[in-house]
């Protein structure tokens, strides 16, 4: 197609770039699918054999030779059972590595079909064990080959309304959401294309973790987005205390951006007096508040109400102006020109700019931080205390945090776009000022200045940018946007399925913003109530979902622990309770003979020598005031710090060592992970003991804690580690071998 060059008519262009696009997604979806491309056959009872791969293929007869996964006839590969076999004799998982056959397990599913020959060619089932086995790469993989009956039920459930996903760590959570968004795109293809589907994760490394899963199911147009990401044009990556984030993510916080907003609009009390050459005009209060009362019975949001405001008060102004130049009576032609004159007048313009400003999210967060004034309007509804801790100075500057997000969104929503070309208008209108400015009288220079920098400033943000690209884009002349990217840039797209993990990280002001982008509330919601971090998270879904979709939404749960194996789980487990004694751990489903140990702090940078040298990727998660200095005393050791972008994170994923804290730590995994001063981790925040259960469920092989300060009662009976020090914590003997599991069990 592309051979064929740019010629003939713009029809005949715009078809071929059409079909060269279709051709290349084509294209990218069939190498993406290369890896375990073909996993599964199934042998009926009556209608012979069916081969389960990645996606579906048909040879140049319309033959069926692979049947996609997704498809209800795959559906047996998942769920049958001895008990019930649904019409099958038997269930084969193949084993491929590139397109050689190197395992074949059979599961035997109808005794009574089966032939002698049947029989004698059956292998036991090992595919689950060798994919759970098998060493980490840093990223997350597929598991279409080994999806368990608890998990396809999750997959395949219905697109509409509300699902949460409960389960404890290492259950699968994040992989089936993941093949859920492929099934749901194959089954409602037409409409979850045109919508989108939206996946939100709890920071960047982690999305950097799961990109890779979508695209090897062959699905590479959906939207991969962290909470602090979903206000387009910014990047939040930073994090709040915990308990300025309390105070950030309370819904409370909707009513203090609602008179944030409302205080802009705020009339003074005394007479604004406008001084215009030939005479002197007057807005009094009530002048004033009839302008405002119109405006706000408009129900228009800030900046689009603003257009009715202005209007009044120069109707109100022409009409006084009239007055004074004699003319009592004018018709409505000469009000209205009378009008346009006082719009155009710089003194006119400028008190009304500051009457009733044009407003970004971000100006209004930050007027909002900066000024105690503004904060005791706006938040009255808060403790003093709530409001110092809102308080931030140098107003102009700073770095927006992830609890910041839902706010500006909240704020976006109240004050409206600027419409374009206005902005342009009052930025040439601020030009304008700040040259008359620099002659004005100097007590009123500093004002005018300031204000026409602020303006200026607003005129020149870089979501108006991406406004005017994506909208040159959309009208053809830029390149073809997908859906994804041009969801990604818009803040009111509604998308056609949204699935949020580690869910119960959310604030309930973050969950608003993410209600605002899902209005049909077809939504997959997966997390764990145990996992809470986040001061502002989840206490449980029924708070969460209630406000939303009271007694509309279901539940599933999944029960066993594919990650952390038996051994690891028990010591996890013992904090678990610690937590709240009636929370179960999911059950575990390898054993790896091998115990968790401890070791002391300053034995870190050897011992982790030696589990790099044992193979797989090595975590250090530690509190994060010990990040830097760990990371530093350790060898080839990337670190993530809170507040580190994407690309870090994927530095650290690819290093032998990441050095990292709890909330980057959420939703990974690595072979070999090692929590150093556990305690501190449990004291550094409220939901502590939450953050040290997640620290202690990353590890896929090794577990063990490196530590000065002693060690709570859950995790006091660890071993020693035999490399180290002589002797074990508290009198427990050493753990035999090194720590490492003999092998395979
Ligand atoms: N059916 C399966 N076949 C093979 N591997 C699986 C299966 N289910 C889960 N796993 C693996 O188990 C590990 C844990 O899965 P995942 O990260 O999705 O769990 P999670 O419930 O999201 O955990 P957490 O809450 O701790 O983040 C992953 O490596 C995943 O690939």
């Amino acid at each position: 197609m592309l051979a064929s060059g740019a010629v003939g008519t713009m029809q005949n262009r715009s078809e071929r770039d059409t079909f060269a696009d279709m051709y290349a997604s084509r294209l990218a979806r069939l190498w993406a699918v290369e890896r375990g491309l073909v996993f599964g056959r199934l042998d009926h009872v009556d209608e012979g054999r069916l081969y389960i791969g990645k996606l579906g293929l048909t040879d140049d007869e319309q033959e069926r030779l692979l049947i996609d996964w997704r498809a209800p006839v795959a559906q047996p590969f998942y769920r049958a059972t001895p008990a019930a076999p649904m019409g099958l004799t038997r269930r084969r998982h193949l084993q491929t590595r590139g397109r050689t056959v190197v395992a074949v397990d059979d599961d035997l599913l109808d005794l009574d079909a089966l032939t002698e020959d049947d029989r004698a060619t059956l292998n036991g089932e090992a595919a689950l064990l060798a994919a759970l086995d098998e060493r980490r790469t840093g990223r997350m993989r597929d598991i279409v080959a080994t999806i368990q009956a608890e998990q396809d039920k999750v997959i395949r459930s219905d697109l509409n309304g509300v699902l949460v996903v409960q389960g404890g760590p290492g259950t699968g959570k994040t992989v089936v959401a993941l093949h859920r968004a492929a099934y749901l795109l194959y089954t409602h293809r037409e409409r979850l294309e045109r919508r989108g589907v939206l996946i939100l994760g709890p920071n960047l490394t982690f999305l950097r973790y799961i990109e890779q899963v979508l695209p090897s199911l062959g699905e590479t147009d959906v939207l991969l987005s962290a909470v602090g990401e979903l206000y387009p044009g910014l990047t939040a990556t930073a994090r709040d205390k915990p308990e300025v984030a309390a105070v950030k993510g309370d819904l409370r916080m909707a009513e203090v951006i609602a008179r944030a907003v409302r205080d802009r609009q705020r009339v003074p009390r005394k007479p604004v007096e406008l001084r215009l050459g030939r005479y002197t005009l007057t807005m009094d209060r009530k002048m004033l508040e009839s302008a405002a009362n119109k405006a706000a019975r408009s129900r228009r949001p800030h900046n689009q109400a603003r257009a009715v405001f202005v209007r009044s008060l120069l109707n109100a102004l022409a009409r006084q102006a009239a007055r004074q130049i004699g003319k009592g009576l004018i018709d409505d032609d000469e009000l209205a020109d009378l009008r346009e004159e006082l719009r155009t007048e710089p003194v006119v313009r400028s008190a009304l700019n500051r009457l009733w400003p044009y407003l970004t999210p971000q100006r209004l967060l930050l007027g909002l931080y900066g000024s105690p004034d503004r904060l005791g309007y706006a938040a009255a509804g808060l403790t003093p205390e709530e409001r110092a801790l809102l308080r931030r100075d140098g107003a102009r500057g700073g770095e927006w945090t992830e609890s910041d997000v839902p706010l500006l969104d909240e704020a976006a929503e109240l004050l409206g776009e600027i419409d374009e070309q206005v902005l342009r208008a009052s930025a040439m209108a601020a030009e304008e000022e700040l040259a008359a400015a620099r002659q004005a009288e100097e007590h009123e220079r500093e004002a005018e200045l300031a204000y026409a920098r602020e303006v200026l400033e607003l005129t020149g943000l870089s979501d108006v940018m991406e406004a005017e690209r994506l909208a040159e884009r959309q009208r053809g002349e830029g390149p073809h946007l997908t859906t994804a990217e041009r969801a990604a840039a818009d803040r009111t797209w509604a998308y056609g399925h949204v699935i949020v993990d580690e869910a119960q990280e959310l604030s309930p002001m973050a969950w608003r913003a993410v209600m605002r982008r899902i209005p049909t509330r077809s939504m997959t919601i997966v997390g764990d109530i145990a996992q809470t971090g986040s001061a502002a998270g989840a206490r449980s879904w029924a708070e969460v979902l209630d406000p939303y979709v009271a007694g509309r939404w279901r539940q599933e749960r999944l029960t066993v622990n594919y990650r952390t194996p038996v051994e690891l789980m028990e010591v996890a487990a013992r904090v678990l309770a610690t937590i709240d004694p009636g929370l179960e751990a999911p059950r575990s489903v390898r054993e790896i003979g091998a115990s968790p140990w401890a070791a002391p702090l300053a034995e870190l940078p050897a011992i982790v020598a030696d589990e790099v040298a044992g193979g797989g990727k090595v975590a250090v998660v530690a509190p994060d005031e010990l990040l830097a200095s760990l990371g530093e005393s350790v060898e080839g050791a990337v670190v993530v710090t809170p507040g580190a972008g994407r690309s870090r994170g994927a530095e650290a994923l690819d290093a032998p060592v990441a050095v990292l804290g709890v909330a980057d730590a959420k939703g990974l995994e690595f072979d070999s992970v090692i929590v150093a001063e556990p305690d501190l981790i449990a004291a550094q925040s409220p939901r502590g003991t939450s953050d040290l259960y997640v620290a202690l469920t990353r590890a896929t092989q090794r577990l063990g804690v490196v530590h000065d300060r002693p060690l709570s009662d859950a995790l006091r009976g660890l071993a020693r580690r035999p490399d180290g020090d002589s002797g074990s914590a508290d009198g427990v003997p050493a753990v035999p071998g090194n720590g490492r599991p003999p092998g395979k069990t």
